[in-house]
Parts: C-alpha cells; structure tokens; sequence
C-alpha cells in the first residue's frame, strides 16, 4: 500500500522529532543501566529447570521429586541470574519453602491416589512468578509508581488465588513498566530489566520482569496482562510462550491500575510460560467457571483447520518495517506447515491493518457505557490523587528531580492533544476490520501475524519507535484469542516468533497450533544456545507490497 506525501512528511518530520529528542534523553537518562559488557548468563545445570510445570506436578505427585526441592532449584536459578536481569523485584522464598514443605507433608499423607491429587490441585507444589502489577499477599503491588513504594497487598488477585488454589506456589512478584504501560520494563522504584538473550536489550513490556525471568530459566510459569501487548512483546522478546485469552475470560480484578472507559474490554490477563504444554491448564485454571465458555477439552485436528498468513501491516508510515529474518521465519513456518500438514496456507493482506495505532488510541481513550471517559495517564501517575502536569514533569525530569520515567511522561505529553473525538473513517476501520476478521477467523481459522516488527531493540529504543506495539495492540481492541509462539533465535541470537490468532472463544486452536509449533522448531531455547539461530537473512520481502 502506497503512502501518501502528507503521510511521507509526517513520518520523517516525527522521526527528526524523535531522534532530536532522543539525543537531549541520552545526555539527561539517568545512568540505571550499569555495564553489562561481557556479561552472560550462566547456563542452565540443573535438569529441574528444563522441565514443564505440568510434568513437575506430576513428578511432585509421583513422589519422584519433592515440592522443595523443585521450590530451592528455582530459588537457586534466581539468585545466580537475577543480579543481572532484575527481573524479580520482591521475593517470598522463605514463605514458599515453608509451603512446599507443607505440599510434600500432604502428598505423603493423601490416601486418595495421584488421580485426586491432580483433579484437586493440578499445579501442587509448581513454583511461579507474578507481575508486580497483581496483587500477592504480602508483596508490594506499585506498578512501577514511586509514589506506591509503600502499598502491600493484602489479598491476591483472583487469577493469582486461582493458581494458589490449585496447589502453585508464588516466588515473588517481577518488574514492569511505570504504570504498565510502556514496551519496556523500567520504572524510577524498581529500575530497568533486561533481556535474557543480550543484556544491552530490553525485556518488553509491560510483563517484562515476567518474560526475563522465565526466559532466563529462573521461572517456570507465571501471570502477565495485556491491553496492547504486555504479555506477548515481552514473550516474544525473551523467547517464551504466551496467551492473551478472548476478552472477559480471565478476570482482571486485583490489579493495578483498573481499566476504565472501554478498556475493561481490551485487558486481558493471562499466562506466560516456557513450555507450550502449561499454556492450556493455566487458562483453565486462571479462567475459573468462564473456562467453560472455551472448548479446552476439545480435540484439535490441525489438518481440518483453514490457516492465513499475513506479513506485515500494510506498511503503516508510523512503525518500522518488518525485519527480514522475521519474515523469513514466518515463511518457513508456513512452508513447514503446508509440508508437514498437507494444508494451504492462505497469504493475506488486510489494508486495516495499517491503521493499527489509530484504532487503538481512539477505542483506548473512548468513553464507557456510562459515559465516563477513562482515567486520564496524567491522573494515574499522580497516583489518583492529584494529576501530574506533563510539561512541569519533563522539566522536572531534565533537572533529575521527577519521580517519573520518560515514557510515562511521554505518553502523558502526548495525551495532552489527543482529541476525545475518534475520527469517523478510524471507527470505520475498525468496524470493518472487526467484520471481516470475525468471518474469515470463524470457528475453525488460525492467522499468523508478526508480533513486533523488530527483534528484541537496545535499552530505551522504543522511546524512537514508540507506534511497534501497534501489531500486538490491535487485537486487545477486536477481543481476539493470540497465542505467542516463540520461532527459534535469529543470527544475534536473538528470540524470533509469531503471533497466532483465532477467532473469539476458539482460543483451543491457537493453543493446540503452538503446541504443534513447538514440536516443529524447538520453542523455547536456553539462552546462549548458538546452534538453532537462523542462518540466513538474505529475505528482503518488502513491507509495503
Ligand atoms: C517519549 C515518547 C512517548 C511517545 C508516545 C507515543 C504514543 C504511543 C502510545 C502508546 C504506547 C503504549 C505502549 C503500550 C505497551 C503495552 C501496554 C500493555 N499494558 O499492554
């Protein structure tokens, strides 16, 4: 799709804007990130941590292996790696070795057999983490705001109740964005994670903490939410499974800060995981009685389902374009598929799709049932109290003395003009995009669409390219199932991956889509494992065909 030469203008007028900007940020940013030069993660030794959460419960079960000693492995594989990636914020180690203990007493004790065990509590005795952003009892739950310091949870999130209430066991709560809201996991309380695969590179956000830590083998499963891509940009990024469930299915109570306006439709809490085989069990457990809206209990037939693969948004002149190697990933899957399954991969372009962003920020800054416009960002980072004045802020931040990150002052600078009335050919778009996802996706359709349209980028890039999220964001706004599924490493080293989407309430398909995938390409890699990169990035396919 061609651009036009108003839109050529804008582009290159806002990135002048941005990198001028960008320039003035590098010589005022605080200096959180410290020298990572040279460092690398340690490797994985311990066989415990190469395991699912699912076969660790039945091995917990089995009495092969005690609760404790899979609660100390994990305890272990934090404290060696979380020096470097800060992924973990607050952390409940003692309380959780007291709970395992009590778990392996119980399973000593059970006279029911295994089967009781595993219809009860299905995760008995499964460590995991938690995104700072949820409430865990006992744990601090500021969302990255300076001014929350102090705030201790006194009951957990009903997602979080719900995995405890099947046997899991929380390690701790892991670091997001200020407010969570930014690509990348760096707040003024907490300061800055990094990614697994290249300490020099951002983790995503908002779930960062979450997608670093279990990237980095120091987590097994664990909680993320989503209203523009928080779980899937930090799965993507570290290389990990992950899954926005249909809008309304898991709920998003105990988090903070609530959604309001329409967003309460777009939020979408869920799990992230490192094998793609807890992808399912969690959604059943974190779903509670909606589970039942879902087919989880179905069996699904790859080769009967129609499959789309769309490459690139059409070339929306505000994001980057696609990288090659992604598109040479996404292609290769496809070839595989079409081998393996003896199915035909539909090549799609979607012109929608290009006005990603724009559907977003009007749906995100519409007004609820009631009227009521949303919480202002400015409000929020005032703490709901008072609302902060953005330019006062960027003033305040160029002096050292704001309490706020850039991003956080950015997006609040940014919604100072932003009109509260969407244009009308936007809301068309949107509709149309709606219509014609909802019938092609039907109840048997799984499309493909890149996650990001870069590898993971270098601390504080996004602050450049601040419109990538659009590819995840885009389907928060049509309430669509996406399955993040990681694609193997690029020639950095870097994780690759796709996004799997299916239509409403079908979530089963892209489930049982990644599960297959994963057998195909390998899922998750440890990081430093040089042997699975992508060799070749010769692929120019251009993004604007
Ligand atoms: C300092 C530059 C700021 C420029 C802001 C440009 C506007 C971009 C708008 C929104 C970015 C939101 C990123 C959302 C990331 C995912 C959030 C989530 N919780 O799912």
């Amino acid at each position: 799709m061609a651009s036009t030469r108003l839109e050529r203008f804008w582009v290159l007028f806002l990135r002048l804007v941005v990198k001028a900007f960008l320039s003035v940020f590098r010589l005022f940013a605080p200096q959180q990130l410290g020298s990572t030069e040279g460092h690398r993660l340690p490797p994985i030794t311990e066989p415990l941590l190469r395991v699912s959460a699912v076969q660790l419960a039945r091995n917990i079960r089995r009495k092969q292996v005690t609760s404790v000693q899979v609660v100390q492995a994990y305890i272990d594989r934090i404290q060696e790696v979380n020096p470097l990636i800060n992924a973990l914020v607050k952390d409940r180690f003692a309380a959780a070795l007291q709970e395992a203990a009590q778990v392996d007493k119980l399973i000593e004790e059970e006279t029911g057999g295994e089967d009781v065990l595993e219809d009860r509590l299905p995760l008995l005795g499964v460590p995991f983490t938690v995104k700072e952003a949820f409430a865990l009892q006992g744990m601090p739950n500021s969302t990255g705001l300076l001014s929350r310091r102090t705030v201790v949870s006194g009951v957990d999130a009903p997602p979080v109740a719900l995995l405890k209430r099947a046997g899991a066991i929380p390690l701790g709560v892991t670091n997001c964005s200020e407010l969570a809201m930014w690509l990348e996991s760096h707040n003024r309380l907490y300061g800055i994670t990094r990614n697994p695969y290249d300490l020099g590179r951002i983790a995503g956000g908002s779930s960062g903490g979450e997608g670093s830590i279990i990237g980095s083998g120091a987590s097994v499963i664990g909680v993320g939410s989503d209203i523009g891509g928080s779980i899937r940009i930090p799965c993507f990024f570290n290389g990990i499974f992950g899954h926005k469930p249909t809008s309304g299915i898991v709920n998003n109570g105990g988090q903070y800060p609530p959604a309001s306006g329409q967003q309460p439709g777009f939020l979408c809490t869920g799990p992230m995981c490192r094998y793609a085989e807890d992808l399912l069990p969690m959604l059943r457990i974190m779903a509670g009685p909606n589970a039942e809206k879902l087919s989880l209990s179905a069996n699904v037939d790859l080769k009967k389902l129609r499959f789309f693969s769309v490459p690139h948004d059409g070339g929306s002149p505000l994001l980057s374009p696609v990288d090659p190697q992604l598109i040479q990933a996404q292609k290769k899957m496809v070839e595989h598929l079409e081998a393996d399954l003896g199915v035909q991969v539909e090549e799609l372009r979607i012109p929608q799709l290009k006005y990603s962003f724009q559907i977003w920020g009007a749906m995100m800054s519409s007004p609820g049932k009631d009227g009521k416009p949303p919480t202002t960002f400015a409000e929020l980072m005032g703490g709901g109290e008072k609302r902060v004045w953005p330019v006062w802020e960027l003033f305040k931040w160029f002096l050292g003395l704001s309490s706020h990150t850039m991003a956080a002052i950015g997006l609040a600078l940014v919604e100072m003009f932003q009109s509260s009335q969407p244009s009308q050919f936007i809301l068309q778009q949107k509709e149309s995009l709606q219509k014609e996802l909802d019938e092609l996706l039907g109840t048997d359709g799984v499309l493909f669409y890149p996650s990001h349209p870069q590898l993971a980028p270098k601390h504080h890039q996004p602050l450049f390219t601040p419109f990538n999220f659009s590819y995840t964001g885009i389907f928060n706004i049509l309430g669509l199932p996406v399955t993040q599924c990681p694609l193997g490493l690029s020639v950095e080293g870097l994780p690759l991956g796709l996004q799997l989407v299916a239509g409403k309430l079908q979530d089963h398909l892209s489930l049982a889509t990644a599960l297959y995938l994963e057998k195909a390409f390998g899922g998750w890699r440890e990081p430093g494992d040089t042997e699975h990169t992508l060799n070749s990035t010769s692929n120019n396919v251009s993004n604007a065909t």
